[in-house]
Order: structure tokens, then C-alpha cells, then sequence
């Protein structure tokens, strides 16, 4: 998988200089934390990091079982050391220099239940990390896989501001796995090979928030309304595909894995100076009237660099981003009211 990411953008001299200094081992010194990396996403995520060589440091911390993952996964041979960090007294040596945290901690959907079931617990679990990152690394990118991510992500911004380091550039919600899913179905719809296929996905992560715009996705093909309607709500209802197959062993963990590994591996690049890493994330927007809002973003140095905004959308895609509005700002006003109680 990390050879073909970094295959992706190998046209460009940049990415020939950062080749160039893998081999001469100056790549930056990278941290990089997974909260929540005992779980079923989380296990798996660690191994696909600990893959990654733009990492250096694997800090893998839970409130349970992070030992036995951090010892299976530190012996692989690759870069990175891997500490594991189990519990509460352990969480700020966790995070401490971390350059990028990832947060797949809380507790995954069964059959029958939305994500905003899960905001009971899992907003507190959030708002708990969140003020542990505002303390203890405080400049690091924060990739929110936690869900419901719509009302998730609003929570960590305003405990950012409490704490006073707020920086909306460098908060992500991963939506990743939306465009992952996206692909997939469009492929085999469109009978194009998967892995030339791109599909941009606004919007949100929950049911109609999740809205794939497949008028812009290449190759082009010629698919009946139809069938655009049925690959658009085949993948607003992903997850729910993926929980109902489980049932009630959880949600998407290895697909979840895989996309929240392409997305951290797209942060680090932005990071370390690699240029036009474009993915689709939930952040601070202004590009509709919603405060946060996915869409395609620019990735640099500093995190979020540019908000690109949504191009031309068919009626059939306006219609659903008007339609998702009401949803997607109730949940974001939950989050916020929640933080601020
Ligand atoms: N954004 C997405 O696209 C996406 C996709 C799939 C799942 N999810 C979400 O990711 C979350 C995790 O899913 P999972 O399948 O890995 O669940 P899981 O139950 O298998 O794992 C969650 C882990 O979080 C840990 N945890 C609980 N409280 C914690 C705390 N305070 N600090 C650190 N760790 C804590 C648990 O011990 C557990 O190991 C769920 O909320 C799920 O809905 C999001
Ligand atoms: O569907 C879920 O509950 C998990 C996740 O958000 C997903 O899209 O798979």
C-alpha cells in the first residue's frame, strides 16, 4: 500500500528530493499517536503506521491492552519505534511531540443504531483526549475518526478554544473511507479499473451527509441517473453495509484502517513539504454557510493550506447538498452545545 502511495505523486521533483532522502535517512523525525490503538480499528491502523517510513516514533496508547500491541507490532522492521502507553496517567507521554494524533477511540455502532447513538459516550471520550492534546501537543494535527465525526469534530474545536490553542487548520474529521467506498462501487459500476478512479465526497460522515459528487469522478462514464442514484446511497450507507454484515461485532475496522492510514499518510506528507496532497476531509469551512464541512483540501506544512471549493455539481448533487444542511448543523450545534455545557 505505502509503495503505491508514494507512487502517487512521484512525478514531481519534490517527491524525487524526499525519495532522495529516505536513502540518505534524513526524512523528518516523525511521532505519530494513535488513541484508541487496542480496538479493532485501531490494531490494524498501528500496523499500517508502523509500515509507513514517514514515521519515526509509533506512540500507541488505550485505556486497555496497548502493551500486547505495541510488543506484536514492534517487531516489525521498519523505521519507527513503537511505544505502547496504557491509561490515563500514561496518556501525556503519549502524546508528548507528537506531530500528528489519530483518535479511533470510543465505541462502534451495532445494527439498528445511527453514529448519533454513540454520542453519549463517545463525546465525553473525545472531550477528554482533546483536552489532553491541547495540553500536552498542543501544534499537532488531529486526524478525528470517532464518530458521530460530524458533532465529534466541532467538540475537539472548542476545547482547542478553551484551551487557547485552537488552530482550525490542523483539525481533520476523516472521511476518508467515504471516498474510499466511493471508488469502489464507481468501478465496478463503471467497469474502469479501481485504482484510476477519483471521487471527491462533501459533505459530512453520517447517512445523507455523506454526499459523493460521481458527475466529477474520472474516468468519466456515461452511467444512467439511476444508477448514480443507487451508487450515491450505496455509499451514504456504507457503514451501515458493513455494520448489518457484523452484526453487532462492530463497524468498518480494516477498510476503516486502510483509509485512515491513506489519510495520516497524506498529513505526514503535507507535513514534510510534499507538494499538491489533495484529500477530502471534514474542517473548518467556509465554503457553505456550515462551519464545518468536508470537502476537497490542499495539505501542507501547516496542515489544511486551502479549502478548495466544491466545482460544479449536477441537480441531482445540488439537491442532496441542500438536503444534507439541516443535519449536518444540528449535529455540528450538538457538539458545540455539549463542549461549552
Ligand atoms: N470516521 C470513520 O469513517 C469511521 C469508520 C469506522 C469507525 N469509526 C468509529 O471509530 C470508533 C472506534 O471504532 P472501533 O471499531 O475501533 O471500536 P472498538 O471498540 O473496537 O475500539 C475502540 C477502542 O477505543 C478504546 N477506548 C475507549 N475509551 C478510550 C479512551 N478514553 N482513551 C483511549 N482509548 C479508549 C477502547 O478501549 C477500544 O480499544 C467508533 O466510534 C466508530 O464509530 C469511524
Ligand atoms: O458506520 C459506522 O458506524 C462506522 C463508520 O462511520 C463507517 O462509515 O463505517
Amino acid at each position: 500500500m505505502f509503495r503505491s502511495m508514494l507512487v502517487r505523486s512521484s512525478s514531481s521533483a519534490k517527491q524525487a528530493v524526499i525519495r532522495r532522502s529516505f536513502s540518505s535517512g534524513s526524512v523528518p523525525e516523525r511521532k505519530v499517536a494513535i488513541l484508541g490503538a487496542a480496538g479493532g480499528i485501531g490494531q490494524p491502523l498501528a500496523l499500517l503506521m508502523k509500515l509507513n517510513p514517514l514515521v519515526s516514533s509509533l506512540s500507541l496508547y488505550d485505556i486497555a491492552n496497548t502493551p500486547g500491541v505495541a510488543a506484536d507490532v514492534g517487531h516489525i522492521n521498519t523505521r519507527s519505534e513503537v511505544v505502547g502507553y496504557m491509561g490515563d496517567d500514561n496518556l501525556a507521554k503519549a502524546l508528548e511531540g507528537a506531530d500528528l494524533v489519530i483518535i479511533p477511540a470510543g465505541v462502534p455502532r451495532k445494527p439498528g443504531m445511527t453514529r448519533d447513538d454513540l454520542f453519549n459516550i463517545n463525546a465525553g471520550i473525545v472531550k477528554n483526549l482533546c483536552t489532553a492534546i491541547a495540553k500536552y501537543c498542543p501544534h499537532a494535527l488531529i486526524n478525528m475518526i470517532s464518530n458521530p465525526v460530524n458533532s465529534t469534530v466541532p467538540i475537539a474545536a472548542e476545547i482547542f478554544k478553551k484551551a487557547g490553542m485552537y488552530d482550525e487548520k490542523k483539525l481533520f474529521g476523516v472521511t476518508t473511507l467515504d471516498v474510499v467506498r466511493a471508488k469502489t462501487f464507481y468501478a465496478g459500476k463503471a467497469n474502469v479499473p479501481v485504482a484510476e478512479v477519483n471521487v471527491p465526497v462533501i459533505g459530512g460522515h453520517a447517512g445523507v451527509t455523506i454526499l459523493p459528487l460521481f458527475s466529477q469522478a474520472t474516468p468519466q462514464a456515461n452511467l444512467s441517473s439511476d444508477v448514480l442514484t443507487a451508487l450515491t446511497k450505496r455509499t451514504q450507507d456504507g457503514g451501515t453495509e458493513v455494520v448489518e454484515a457484523k452484526a453487532g461485532k462492530g463497524s468498518a475496522t480494516l477498510s476503516m484502517a486502510y483509509a485512515g492510514a491513506l489519510f495520516a499518510d497524506a498529513c505526514l506528507k503535507g507535513l514534510n513539504g510534499v507538494p499538491d496532497v489533495i484529500e477530502c476531509s471534514y474542517v473548518q469551512s467556509t465554503i457553505t454557510e456550515l462551519p464545518f464541512f468536508a470537502s476537497k483540501v490542499r495539505l501542507g506544512k501547516n496542515g489544511v493550506e486551502e479549502v478548495l471549493d466544491l466545482g460544479p455539481l449536477s441537480d441531482f448533487e445540488k439537491e442532496g447538498l441542500e438536503a444534507l444542511k439541516p443535519e449536518l448543523k444540528s449535529s455540528i450545534e450538538k457538539g458545540v452545545k455539549f463542549a461549552n455545557q
